[in-house]
């Protein structure tokens, strides 16, 4: 058995991708973000407090006949971006792209953060990282994809992300027609959580990859890509206009600059971000200064390839041999 679904990118700058998922019976349809870098499948729902729920569509457990409550069961979560939801939990029924999982825990946010009130595009996220990132206590739950693994023809997702297209997360096969190249396959490491992974080197414009090798996570939740300040200078000393806006919190430049490529080497291939994805948007409507989607990791601690770079790829996500792979697309 497969699943294959639909992602569209939320708004003109590819701030997040939005999936159709169906929850309940009869069918309750969310659009939800699927987040590799995180293991709560948690939506808006009839739970959560009216101001906060105004503009985002629900889920109603008490409409669901296939719904029960998990007695005891609670969750908090806290993202990297300091967004935050918290609350109880419900199994029902949840499809994606066709595939169903009779019994999942659907986290009911009675708590979520101003950022996630006022993205009015999603209700909730669908995590997909390690089932050891899952918040619920006393006992933790297993996401979508875990509970899903066994029953699919393979023990792994793609993610084929695109900016200001449709593109799509397919479960338990990979359609190498989305991919131009080889999959170049290396180790997942999923101990926190998340699919961290290693790249052995980068280069910028085209130039011979280097051998300093970048060690992250694809995480299809984060916008940008965030990685140390040496590679981020390195690819910055490349535009002439660019500098650290303070107000911005990041690297801007002149929208008209030509900006140079950005490769990486994983699993024995090498992946090449156009810098056309790298010039992200204007800071503001109408404005001609543009702001970068490659930024400085160096306040998290940790390197994130999210869908800046993953929108370059065919990505990968193999649970069964704890590996990533990548294509260039
Ligand atoms: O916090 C992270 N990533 C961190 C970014 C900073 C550095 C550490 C990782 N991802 C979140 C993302 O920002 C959220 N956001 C909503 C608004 C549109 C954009 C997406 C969305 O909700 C949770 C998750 O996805």
């Amino acid at each position: 058995q497969t699943g294959s679904a639909n992602t569209n990118p939320s708004d003109s700058a590819d701030d997040e991708y939005i999936t159709n998922v169906s929850i309940g019976t009869p069918a309750q349809v969310l659009p939800l973000d699927f987040d590799t870098g995180s293991s709560d499948l948690w939506v808006f729902s009839s739970e959560t407090p009216k101001s906060s729920a105004s503009g985002h569509v629900t889920y109603s457990p008490s409409k669901s006949s296939t719904a029960k409550k998990l007695s005891g069961a609670s969750w908090s979560i806290t993202y990297g971006d300091h967004s935050s939801s918290s609350g109880d939990v419900y199994t029902d029924k949840v499809t994606v792209g066709g595939f169903s999982v009779s019994s999942q825990a659907v986290e009911s946010a009675t708590k979520v953060s101003t950022q996630f009130v006022q993205d009015t595009v999603i209700s909730g996220l669908l995590g997909l990282g390690f089932d050891v990132g899952n918040t619920v206590k006393p006992r933790a739950q297993k996401t979508w994809f875990s509970n899903a693994a066994n029953s699919l023809a393979q023990p792994l997702f793609t993610a084929d992300l695109k900016h200001q297209q449709t593109g799509s997360y397919n479960f338990g096969f990979i359609d190498t027609t989305l991919a131009k190249g080889p999959i170049g396959y290396t180790p997942a490491d999923g101990s926190e959580g998340y699919w961290g992974f290693t790249a052995t080197g980068y280069s910028v414009g085209g130039a011979k990859l280097n051998r300093n090798s970048i060690t992250g996570i694809a995480d299809t939740g984060t916008t940008l890509l965030l990685l140390d300040d040496d590679v981020v200078n390195a690819y910055y000393n490349n535009v002439e206009s660019a500098q650290y806006d303070d107000s911005q919190q990041g690297v801007v430049f002149d929208c008209s600059e030509d900006l140079p490529s950005f490769s990486f080497g994983v699993g024995g291939t090498t992946i090449t971000i156009p810098g056309s994805l790298i010039n992200l948007t204007p800071v503001s409507d109408g404005s001609s200064t543009c702001f970068g989607g490659l930024q400085s990791s160096a306040d998290i601690g940790i390197n994130i390839f999210g869908d800046v770079a993953l929108k370059a790829a065919l990505v990968v996500f193999d649970l069964g041999n704890e590996r990533l792979g990548w294509a260039q697309k």
